[in-house]
């Protein structure tokens, strides 16, 4: 008997590889695995293989077809044998705020900067990396000859090396040396960061095959591109991501090029555009609390629930490693409004509100940047298991929540591309998308005030002194 079509969809995001072992007829999940990675914001990439091949492993021979989607931005530097010249430094690492700053002003401000690369500058984009490695380890950049993306460097590894290394416009755009309306890297930029000449990968178009043997793997993407592809998303849908990132995103037709640099003008999976506002602190805050606390996430969801909306006048400014949104990149957390009576319970509660209270923010930024934001706000990623977050976020959105099943709809965005390199199709092929719970709750828009507060007054405090 002859066995249905299978798909490996691969995410290799920021703490861990989760892989899903799909039916490519209609995407139906037949087995899941995963892998941790080292913590941290600065990690040896080759860790990243290991847990690549410890969830793809035997599945090899049952499927197909392979794609990854990974954590964007992140600098694999590799010397001319392809061995890192240094750890991969990630989206969330920080040291390169400086070099952010610098970048910006050489390509001519803000505004030229995002025309130039639909984005501002911030330390998450890999440009500012290649220009940290440049100041502070020139030894390391002078032996860089490849630049890659965390997805590509587990792609090529995946495609054996047989083939030259390869990426994909959604996840290149992410670097600040591609221009993603003529879908073109930006050489001079990549080497005006590292100082000197540097290779990048090719770009696969949308949903082909960047490598084939008797096993197909498709181009990959970064993984808020393969979130989008794997929840079916249509234009007008906001999707709220809670993993290590907090994420506010939406398919849009148009480029976008925001001077402010509150949102990002990515490019999506499938020839359009995936505008975001990315937070850099989001399920870390609830871990953190539940560490402090002594508790599980479940156990924090219950304190949470059994605290009053605003905590008691509690109120905490999240942005515990430094933030992107706000552009904070040396803030600390901070709390307010602590007093004798202050309870587990309003601490519990104020975290999950917090949270919540930053991704409200970036759901406001996206929508005012890019029109008709108006579909439905979808809750997906590690955190939006937690049922305090659920319970809380229709009243501090202040609008209806669809929360699809529990699933690993990065993965499943990665299985979708690559069912449609191995189809040769025009469109990715229709699965049907998952089903929502639609929570509602009664909005209490004096939080986000209180945060919004806190927020505002304590921006000059923690915002560093920029040098030029
Ligand atoms: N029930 C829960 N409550 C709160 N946080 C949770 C819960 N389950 C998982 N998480 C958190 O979700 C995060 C992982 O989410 P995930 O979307 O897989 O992240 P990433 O893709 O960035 O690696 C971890 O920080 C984890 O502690
Ligand atoms: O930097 C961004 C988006 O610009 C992050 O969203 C990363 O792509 C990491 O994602 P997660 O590991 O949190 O999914």
């Amino acid at each position: 008997m002859t066995r249905t079509t299978r798909v490996i969809g691969v995410d290799s995001s920021t703490q861990s590889t989760k892989a899903v072992l799909v039916d490519a007829d209609d995407g139906t999940v037949l087995a899941q695995r995963a892998a941790p990675h080292p913590p941290g914001t600065a990690v040896d990439p080759r860790r990243w293989l290991d847990a690549c091949d410890a969830v793809v492993g035997d599945w090899r021979g049952e499927a197909d077809a392979v794609a990854v989607a990974g954590q964007q931005h992140g600098m694999v530097a590799l010397d001319a044998d392809g061995l890192p010249v240094h750890d991969a430094l990630l989206w969330n690492d920080t040291r390169s705020a400086a070099a952010a700053t610098q970048l910006v002003a050489e390509m001519g401000g803000a505004q030229a900067c995002a025309d130039a690369v639909g984005s501002v500058l911030v330390a998450s984009f890999t440009a500012t990396k290649l220009r940290w490695l440049r100041d502070h380890r020139p030894e390391a950049a002078a032996a860089v000859t490849r630049v890659l993306l965390p997805h590509d460097y587990v792609s090529w590894h995946l495609a054996g090396r047989h083939t030259e290394p390869f990426t994909d416009r959604g996840d290149a755009s992410g670097t600040g040396y591609f221009d993603a309306r003529t879908s073109a890297w930006r050489e001079d930029l990549a080497a005006s960061a590292l100082g000197h000449d540097v290779a990048l990968p090719r770009i696969v178009a949308d949903g082909a095959a960047a490598y084939e043997d008797a096993f197909v793997v498709a181009g990959g993407t970064g993984d808020n591109m393969g979130a989008a592809l794997g929840l079916g998303l249509v234009p007008g849908d906001v999707v709220v991501s809670i993993g290590t990132s907090g994420v506010a995103s939406a398919i849009a037709e148009d480029p976008v090029a925001d001077g402010t640099g509150a949102v990002t003008g990515f490019a999506d999976a499938t020839g359009r555009y995936l505008p975001m506002a990315t937070t850099m602190n989001a399920a870390g805050i609830l871990d953190l609390q539940a560490r402090l606390l002594g508790v599980d996430h479940s156990e924090l969801a219950r304190l949470a629930l059994a605290a009053p909306p605003g905590a008691n006048g509690v109120t905490l400014s999240p942005y515990y490693g430094g933030e992107r949104t706000p552009d904070r990149p040396r803030a600390t957390g901070l709390w307010a409004g602590l007093r004798p009576t202050t309870t587990r319970e309003d601490l519990a509660r104020a975290a999950v509100e917090a949270l919540l209270c930053s991704l409200a923010d970036a759901v406001d930024l996206l929508a005012s940047r890019v029109g008709g934001c108006d579909g439905r706000l979808l809750l997906v990623g590690g955190a939006a298991r937690n049922p305090a977050v659920r319970a809380l976020a229709p009243a501090i959105f202040g609008q209806s929540v669809h929360v699809p099943p529990p699933a690993e709809y990065v993965a499943l965005g990665a299985a979708r591309q690559a069912a449609w390199a191995l189809g040769g199709t025009e469109a990715p092929p229709l699965w049907k998308p998952a089903g929502t719970e639609v929570l509602d709750a009664d909005p209490t828009p004096f939080v986000r005030e209180a945060y919004a507060d806190l927020r505002d007054r304590t921006g000059a405090w923690t915002q560093p002194e920029r040098t030029s």
